[in-house]
């Protein structure tokens, strides 16, 4: 399919309509009159809606066609957005706008975009003043009695398999999901041995050509997008409770610019968590719970545990390349080469035997001198933090400072870079590891699941 329209020049971003049928979503989309956009999620299995969860139902879907927009914003960024249904109320407007802000942050720094005052969702009473904007708060929406059942999102990497066995440590009832068609996340749900539930997410071809055309491309904030889908299939599939593993470093920015903080990892953060928690509440169902099981803990605190969980050793990868839609995907499951293997290396060597951590990844990355640069970058050091999922700079500096105390890693290459060259100029009362392995109170995990934190312990 051709949309022989360059996008950059275009003036609306039209979100059309979407609709449901036999457990397929589609997600309609088109920039001015151009042609449309469809992007396709398929729930397996899909169980017929009952009346009382239809209008709960109707809200998800629609929160899931304003959130996967994203995608297809971004190659344009047009000045104007058009919602088919009309203004939306004051939350979910706050919703997108800062999520369009926030999770296209990273795009538009590395496009040389500015997008602070373009982003502008069409919202109730906006053409009146702005005191009365969007009307008085909507209540909680009313409760459902759903199943106190948790749908644990999978991404085939170290976070989310704490969380699996977080829950099952409590004897909690749930669900292994991903999103998608990686084989790498499917053996790795299937390794849990809980109930396994697979749901299909295929972009509109037409976006792929819009790309070909010279579209602004970059990063999206696909957890949102993640985040979106499971909200409609616990709905469907009678969940109250969605738990993803998405760690208290990952609410830290990767740099700042021009006054506006950019982070890679934004919707895994602890605003969008807020945000969207607060408006499944509100539009969609009181007893739904969005939260991060791993909320309270940095990336060394997760590392800590997953370094207990052995059965995982040979079927996780951290490694983003594993997931790329198009193009090569390494021929094992680690690349050593990105910022992914470079930190996932580093934060578990403090916790693991140093010939377990060797056979996980095929290599001592740590006795590599070419990667000095990779790593610099994770210790902040002549560079900022890469954009991927990676701890703050100040972890992996305690990180690299408890291995320097090691004898077995004192002499690998980055490690005695790190002592000759870095550390001097350091302040050692800094490096401490211990403060790291500390939870801290923020949260947001429903009473039912809280006592999984004690499998953190
Ligand atoms: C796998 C990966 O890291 N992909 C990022 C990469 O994309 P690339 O062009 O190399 O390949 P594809 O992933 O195959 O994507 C093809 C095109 O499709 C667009 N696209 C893809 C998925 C989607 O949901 N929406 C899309 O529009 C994409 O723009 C490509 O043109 O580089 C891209 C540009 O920087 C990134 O956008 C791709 O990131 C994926 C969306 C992705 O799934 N990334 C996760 C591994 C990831 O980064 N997770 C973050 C979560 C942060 C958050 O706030 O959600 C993390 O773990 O930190
Ligand atoms: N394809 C997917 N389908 C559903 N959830 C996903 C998918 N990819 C990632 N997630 C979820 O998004 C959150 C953040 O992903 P992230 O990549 O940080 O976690 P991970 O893969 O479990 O661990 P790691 O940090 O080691 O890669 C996790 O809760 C993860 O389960």
């Amino acid at each position: 399919m051709t949309t022989n329209i360059n996008p950059r020049l275009t003036q609306v971003f039209r979100f059309v309509r979407c609709s449901y049928a036999d457990g397929v979503a589609e997600l309609v989309y088109a920039f001015d009159h151009g042609e449309e956009l469809t992007e396709r999620v398929t729930f397996p299995h899909a169980p017929a809606l009952p009346a009382s969860h239809q209008a709960a139902f109707d809200e998800a879907l629609k929160l899931l066609h304003l959130i996967a927009g994203v995608s297809y914003y971004k190659a344009g960024v047009p000045p104007r957005i058009e919602v088919a249904g009309g203004p939306l109320d004051d939350t979910t407007a706050n919703l997108l706008d800062a999520l369009y802000l926030h999770g296209l942050a990273e795009f538009a720094y590395r496009n040389g975009l500015d997008l602070r005052g373009r982003i502008a969702f069409p919202r109730l009473g906006a053409e009146t003043s702005t005191s009365s904007r969007g009307g008085a708060a909507k209540p909680e929406a009313k409760a459902l009695s759903l199943p106190h059942r948790t749908l644990v999102p999978i991404g085939g990497g170290k976070d989310s398999l704490v969380a699996v066995e977080a829950i099952k440590s409590i004897g909690g009832e749930a669900t292994a999901v991903w999103v998608g068609n990686s084989p790498l996340i499917a053996a790795c749900a299937e390794r849990t041995g809980l109930p396994l539930l697979n749901i299909q997410r295929e972009l509109a071809p037409g976006l792929f050509e819009l790309n070909r055309l010279g579209a602004w491309n970059g990063h999206i904030p696909v957890t949102a997008v993640n985040s979106a889908i499971l909200a409609v299939a616990a709905i469907l599939y009678g969940f109250d409770s969605i738990a993803f593993a998405n760690e208290r470093s990952a609410s830290a920015a990767t740099l700042e610019y021009e006054g506006q903080l950019v982070n890679h990892q934004w919707s895994k953060g602890y605003t969008f968590e807020a945000l969207l928690g607060d408006w499944l509440h509100r539009h969609v169902a009181a007893d739904l719970d969005y939260c991060s099981l791993l909320r309270p803990y940095s990336e060394l605190a997760v590392t800590r545990t997953f370094a207990k969980l052995t059965p995982y050793f040979d079927a996780f990868s951290s490694c983003n390349r594993n997931f790329k839609i198009l193009g090569p995907k390494p021929a094992d499951r680690w690349c050593g080469q990105c910022p992914k293997c470079h930190f996932v290396f580093l934060a578990l060597a403090p916790f693991l035997a140093k010939p377990r951590l060797l056979s996980i990844f095929g290599r001592n990355l740590l006795d590599d001198e070419n990667l000095a640069a990779g790593f610099d970058a994770l210790l902040e050091y002549q560079d900022h933090k890469p954009f991927e999922c990676v701890g703050e700079g100040a972890e992996a500096r305690a990180a690299m400072y408890a291995l320097n105390q090691r004898s077995e890693w004192q002499e690998d290459a980055l490690v005695a870079r790190f002592r000759s060259e870095i550390l001097p100029q350091l302040d050692e009362k800094e490096l401490a590891i211990e403060p790291w392995l500390q939870p801290s109170p923020e949260h947001r995990i429903p009473k039912r699941l809280q006592p999984a934190l004690a499998f953190f312990e």
